[in-house]
């Protein structure tokens, strides 16, 4: 009898055959990546990776539809521009798409994920954000606090010294914003300390955003990082600001044990750091991450990193869609009157707008949806995958990247009328979308796990700061520029800022002094 067909040989190719006619129905089983450019064997796209923004992802989306794969190095990318997967994505299986991505920048910078923003999802960081939602971030705390009114208020003081001579409005918003999230989180104000803590900041932007070869290849990423010294410099100058602050912050908690109120019978107002320092645990305690009521403990790595979300989450995120609805208004002069003439029916002449105005204030609400409508401060949302899923009928690996384009879903023509148009009108129509999450083709706040925690309190200083600068003042362009001269052009960079400052000419227009 020939070898071949002897009966042992059987029994040993018998195995051998099922798993390959297994691994034959696996792989063609196996969905395929959704459609995309074609790469080059190792890099992959990485040759187009200038046309990771929402602009250069807009034109990739027209030649290759609403899903489409890029590879970099041995990254996935899957970029979505239509409500329908968003929804899918954001909503039905978020628990599925709710990591967050972090290059080696990030995860160095936010002491490896400390933070809530790069938090992998999971207990921890359901934990910070409990924390965070809570204690820094509500409306109600926002309106108590004394910083955006009286930064508000000294942006417009500032301003009447300026009435009839050109201003940078730019400037001018983002430092207010730059002063409400400092004094939010640290409380005292002192310029100098602002300076050094402006510059660590601007030093991390700039690392955020730094491309690293091992964000493509992340087997190459710690060591990496470890070796960059620009990226430990940059941490141990924010370890050296922070902590100094956070010693304040211990002395001053043992000082005031006993006491609620000042020297002068005024109510201690408790900043950030007041409110994280509660959850405080020193490095060596070794109790772990819980104490004995399950309440969770945080380290002074998770404090730094926290308070760096909020200097992130709220500085350039608030002041953007200010100085974008002020050009809008600049460049439409009907609206511009519009808002105006609202304020002075709602607010009259005679005193500044107060908080309570606000919510009668519906077309001023409306010119703030059109411009995160059009402007979205984070044009693009950043997630990751957990585990191997399935969209639209392709394969989706765990840790792939997704990217919403949420700027490019607000433009569509299919949903919206004239989409390049700025007409907040649109926003009073019955059944207008709204942000708060489930509006899948208006997302400047994204939607589901991940969405914005900062909302309430980014809308209220955008809305104050808007209303102020509206209700004080008449605005005119310099110099004779006409309405339709107004640079509308965007620069490079993570929350879409403007390319040009904006400047304008203010008068004041109330009846009585500030
Ligand atoms: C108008 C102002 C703001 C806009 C348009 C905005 C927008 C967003 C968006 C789109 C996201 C990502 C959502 C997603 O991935 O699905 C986000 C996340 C976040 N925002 Fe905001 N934001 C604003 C203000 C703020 C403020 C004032 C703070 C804090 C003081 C803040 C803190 C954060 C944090 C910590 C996250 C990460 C949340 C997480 O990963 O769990 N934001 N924001």
């Amino acid at each position: 009898m020939d070898s071949l067909q002897s009966p042992t040989t059987l029994l040993y190719l018998l195995p051998l055959l099922v798993a390959f006619m297994i691994f034959l129905l696996h792989s063609r089983r196996k969905l395929p990546y959704p459609p995309g450019p074609r790469g080059y064997p190792i890099i992959g796209n990485m040759g187009i990776m200038d046309q990771l923004t929402h602009r250069g992802l807009a034109s990739l989306a027209k030649r290759y539809g609403g899903i489409f794969h890029l590879q970099m190095g041995t990254v996935h990318f899957m970029v979505v521009s239509t409500p329908e997967l968003a929804q899918e994505i954001l909503q039905e299986q978020d628990s599925a798409f709710c990591n967050r991505p972090a290059n080696v920048a990030m995860t160095y910078l936010s002491y490896n994920r400390a933070d809530m923003a790069f938090a992998n999802y999971g207990p921890v960081w359901r934990q910070l954000r409990k924390i965070c939602v809570m204690k820094l971030f509500s409306r109600k705390r926002a309106e108590s606090w004394a910083s955006v009114r009286e930064e508000v208020d000294s942006m417009i003081r500032a301003l009447m010294e300026k009435t009839a001579s050109q201003v940078n409005i730019g400037e001018l918003v983002f430092a207010l914003t730059r002063n409400i999230t400092y004094r939010a989180a640290f409380g005292s104000f002192s310029h100098e300390g602002q300076d050094e803590f402006i510059k660590i900041m601007q030093e991390f932007s700039i690392l955020f955003g730094a491309f690293d070869i091992a964000d493509f290849f992340p087997w190459l990423g710690w060591i990496h990082a470890q070796e960059n010294k620009r990226l430990v410099r940059a941490r141990q100058s924010l370890d050296r600001f922070i902590d100094t602050i956070i010693d304040e912050h211990m002395e001053k908690k043992k000082r005031d044990k006993h006491h609620s109120k000042d020297e002068n019978g005024v109510e201690i107002e408790e900043d950030m750091v007041d409110e994280l320092m509660a959850f405080y645990r020193p490095e060596d305690d070794k109790n772990g991450f819980y104490d004995s009521q399950s309440t969770i403990k945080l380290t002074r790595d998770n404090i730094k990193a926290i308070i760096m979300d909020v200097m992130f989450g709220g500085t350039e995120t608030v002041a953007s869609p200010i100085e974008w609805a002020m050009a809008e208004l600049m460049r439409n002069p009907e609206g511009l009157n519009k808002v105006q003439q609202e304020l002075t029916e709602v607010v009259g002449l005679n005193r500044v707008v107060h908080e309570s105005d606000l919510e009668n204030l519906s077309y001023l609400k409306c010119v703030v949806k059109e411009t995160l409508r059009l402007h979205p401060p984070v044009p693009l949302l950043r997630h990751e995958t957990l585990k191997d899923s399935v969209l639209s009928g392709y394969r989706i690996p765990a840790k792939s990247r997704i990217l919403i384009n949420a700027w490019l879903i607000g433009r569509d023509p299919y949903l919206w009328h004239e989409p390049e148009m700025f007409d907040p009108s649109r926003f009073l129509k019955d059944g207008a979308p709204d942000f708060k999450g489930s509006n899948f083709e208006f997302l400047p706040f994204g939607s589901g796990r991940r969405s914005c925690p900062g909302m309430q309190l980014g809308l209220y200083a955008v809305e104050m700061s808007l209303a102020h600068l509206l209700h004080c003042f008449k605005w005119e362009l310099p110099n004779g520029m006409k309405a339709s001269e107004v640079d509308m052009s965007e620069a490079f960079g993570l929350t879409a800022p403007r390319a040009e400052r904006l400047v304008a000419v203010p008068t004041y227009r109330l009846n009585c002094p500030l």
